[in-house]
Parts: C-alpha cells; structure tokens; sequence
C-alpha cells in the first residue's frame, strides 16, 4: 500500500507512542526500526521510522533523519511527520530544530508548525509556553532529567537558537477560531517570512482544528497527539481507507522482564509500586557497574523465575543521578546503565523472556537495538501513548512495550502484564 504519512520518531518510546496514537483509529500502522536496509516493498498506509537521535551529535542526527525521509518518500509518501517529545526535549544546539529546517529544504517547503501538546497527558501549550500538567515545563521534574534538563517554557524561545529563518506563534485564540482562520493567521505569519510556528494547544479539539489546517503541509512536527486527528481526515476525504484488520497476537510464553532506566518521576513511582507487589527485584548502580562490570547483575538475573516477572532498574533520585554522573560524566552514567540493561535484555531473552516491558526512551533505544528488532506490528494500548507492539527477536515472537519516562499511571507495570494474554 502506498503511504500516506511518513512518520520520523526522535526516540524509540515516541515511536511506539505515535504508532499506537495512529492505530487508535483502526488504520494499519508499520513501526521500522531504524532506516530500513532495503527499498519499501510491503509498505503500511502509515510507516513511522523510530530514530535514537534525541541526543546524538547534530550532524548524525541530520543525516539519520534524511535519510529516513528519503526512505519514507520511496515508499510513495507526500507527507510527513516529525515526531519529538510532548516536554520538547532538546539540548540547546537541537536537535528538534536543526532536523525540522532540514527536512523543511528537502522537502521544498518554507513553513512547519511545531506542536508538542498530548491533553491526553496532561501537556498543554499557551502563549507558546508548554505546561506539564499545571506546571511550567521548567518548573516541572523535567528541570532535573539526566540528558536534556529542560530550563525554559517557552518554545518560541528554545526554537530560536536553533534554527536560521524566523520563530512565530499562532496562539490559542487564533486556534479557537477554527481551521480556516487558523490556516489564514498561517499564511499571514509566511508573508511575513516566519518559517517555523509554535502553536498553541490545549485540549483535543485544539489539535483536531490544528490538523485539518495544517494536513496539506509537507511537513508537520510535534507530539503523537497532533497527529491523532489525521486518519479521520484523511479517511473522510478517500486518501485512505477505513479498514485494515489488525495482526492478531502471537501467544507468547510466560517469560517476563521487566526493565527500567527511566529516572522521571513517574517511573520512579512506578518502580515503588510494582516493589511493593513484591515482584523480585534488582537495583543497578552505574558507580558499581562502572567499576564491576555486569557479570552481579547477570548471576542475579541467571538465578531468576522469569514467571515472576523480576524488574532491573536503575531508575534513580535526581540526587544519586546527579552524583553518578558527577563522578563519571552525563554521557558515560547514562551509557553504562543503557549498556547493561541492554546485555541483560538479551540475557533475559535466552533464559526464556518473551514479555519485555521497558521504561525509558534512550533505554528502550538500547534493548531494542541489543535485541535486534527491525519491525514491530502494535497491539492494545496500555496508557495512553504506550501500546504493546509484537515483533521477533533472533527468531522468538516477543512482546515489547516501551514505556516514555513519565507517561502511565503509577500501576503502569501490573497494567501492562495484565493486558496480555495468559501463556
Ligand atoms: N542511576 C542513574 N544514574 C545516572 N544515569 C542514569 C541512571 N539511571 C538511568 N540513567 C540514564 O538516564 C537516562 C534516562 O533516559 P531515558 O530516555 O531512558 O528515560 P526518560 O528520559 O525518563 O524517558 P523518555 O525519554 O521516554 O521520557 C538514560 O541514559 C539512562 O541510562
Ligand atoms: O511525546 C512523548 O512524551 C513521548 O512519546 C516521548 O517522546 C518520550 O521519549
């Protein structure tokens, strides 16, 4: 089938977060992991291409992201999404930016709009400034994560140094306006050169007038939310068809393991609440892995009932983060826990684990790397923005749920366990 919508994803959980968004509406939506190595052939009306390049250096980043767009476009697309996270996550030099302007030459096209908000998740946008919940981002737990601390609100303001044309914002009274209104504020704001537009968003609706305005654009960027509204749309005008019946699951053993290296607090609440269950556990601590190594881990693990479900963390306070990565560096704290949950992942996978539950965008990042999953089909939702997706690995059919830092209510790990079928 040729596709519709091209979807890039900066990070691994905000690919499964857009996928299963997509999926909501009933349409078949293909997850790829990675620039495919080969042209399209069995190609999805919606194909999201999930990138680890929240992080990476700049120019990797850029040359990633194209060439999932070139990819994308010989799979017949016209029009694509650029998908980063709904608290903008982003390092002053990008890369959220930089790729859009990048995608934006390539394409030929001289405006993007730039919409992170997911009501659905308690994120909104006014007045260009992004709330988690009813905080400022930068007064938000956001302030303390490990890779990207996110120390403003505005986005107008994080957008401006890292792109050459001009920032603007379509605020929410142009957005209640409705489409046609808000489509002429777009047009005004390119007359007047503005190439990269922050607007406004609050509540679903919000995005449902902002997507029929913006669905011609070559280029949309934002949270999963925004596109939530797009199959209908192009449903409703017979660009797609209504139907696509969903893979069934596989039936999958009971083997489980239940990963976390996200430091958010939501996780840090989830990690309490599946310990208070009793659940076996095990807790990484990147100075003793730095100077160790992983073989505790691994007898730990070796020595584990996967029917029990035992949960690995490193999930940490932002004080013990702050202090590992005091000692070892930003990048190498974060590498050695990815790293390790990574080879413990595919330990887990030999021992019999075939239900993996994971928290953590750059984590989910490395244990879908280190289990070689090239293409993943998406299952039920589990909360909104974390589905559970079905691929294999080294010739397993697995379960994969990769869980975004803050998203799930505080029983997220009993709430994804329960959603799958018994063995
Ligand atoms: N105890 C720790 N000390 C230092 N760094 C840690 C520790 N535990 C985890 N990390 C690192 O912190 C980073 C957490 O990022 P990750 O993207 O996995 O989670 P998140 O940011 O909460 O999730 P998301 O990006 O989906 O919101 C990872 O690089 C991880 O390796
Ligand atoms: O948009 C979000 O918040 C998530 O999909 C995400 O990107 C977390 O890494």
């Amino acid at each position: 089938m040729t596709t519709v919508l091209g979807c890039i994803a900066d990070d691994f959980t905000g690919a499964t977060d857009l996928a299963g968004i997509l999926a909501r509406s009933g349409v078949k939506v293909s997850l790829r992991i990675g620039v495919p190595t080969s042209p399209p052939t069995e190609t999805a009306a919606f194909e999201v291409i999930a990138l680890k390049c929240r992080t990476s250096p700049l120019a990797d980043a850029i040359a990633e992201c194209r060439a999932a767009l070139e990819w994308l476009q010989a799979a017949g697309a016209q029009r694509f999404f650029w998908k980063y996270c709904s608290t903008f996550d982003c390092t002053a030099e990008g890369n959220i930016g930089p790729v859009a302007e990048a995608l934006m030459a390539d394409l030929g096209t001289n405006q993007t709009i730039y919409c992170p908000a997911f009501p659905e998740n308690g994120r909104s946008i006014f007045m260009g400034n992004l709330f988690v919940g009813q905080q400022l981002l930068a007064e938000s737990p956001m302030k303390d994560h490990p890779l990207t601390p996110m120390r403003d609100s505005n986005l107008m303001r994080l957008l401006e140094p890292q792109v050459s044309y001009p920032v603007g914002l379509a605020d929410r009274l142009s957005v209640a306006q409705g489409a046609s209104f808000l489509r002429a504020k777009l047009d005004q704001l390119q007359s007047q050169g503005v190439a990269h537009v922050v607007v406004d968003a609050v509540a679903n609706s919000d995005l449902e007038i902002i997507a029929e305005a913006c669905r011609d654009m070559p280029l949309l960027t934002g949270g999963s939310a925004l596109a939530m509204p797009l199959p209908a749309l192009y449903v409703g005008d017979g660009t797609l068809a209504a139907d696509t019946p969903r893979t069934p699951a596989p039936k999958l053993s009971a083997g489980t393991i239940v990963l976390s290296g996200s430091c958010s607090k939501m996780t840090l609440a989830q990690v309490d609440a599946y310990l208070s269950t009793g659940a076996p556990s095990y807790q990484l601590d990147p100075l003793d892995l730095a100077e160790n190594g992983v073989q505790q881990a691994m007898e730990w693990l070796a020595a584990q009932d996967l029917g029990k479900a035992p949960l690995i963390y490193a999930s940490a306070d932002p004080a013990s983060v702050r202090q590992a990565q005091h000692k070892l560096g930003v990048a190498k704290a974060g590498a050695i826990v990815e790293d390790t949950l990574a080879q413990l992942a595919t330990a887990a996978r030999e021992a019999g684990a075939r239900r993996f539950v994971v928290a953590g965008g750059e984590t989910s990042g490395a244990v879908t790397k280190a289990l070689g999953v090239a293409q993943l089909t998406i299952g039920a939702e589990i909360a909104p923005g974390v589905p559970w997706t079905f691929c294999t690995s080294a010739g397993h059919d697995i379960a994969l749920t990769l869980k975004s830092g803050n998203f799930g209510a505080e029983s997220f790990f009993s709430d994804a366990l329960s959603k799958l079928e018994p063995a």
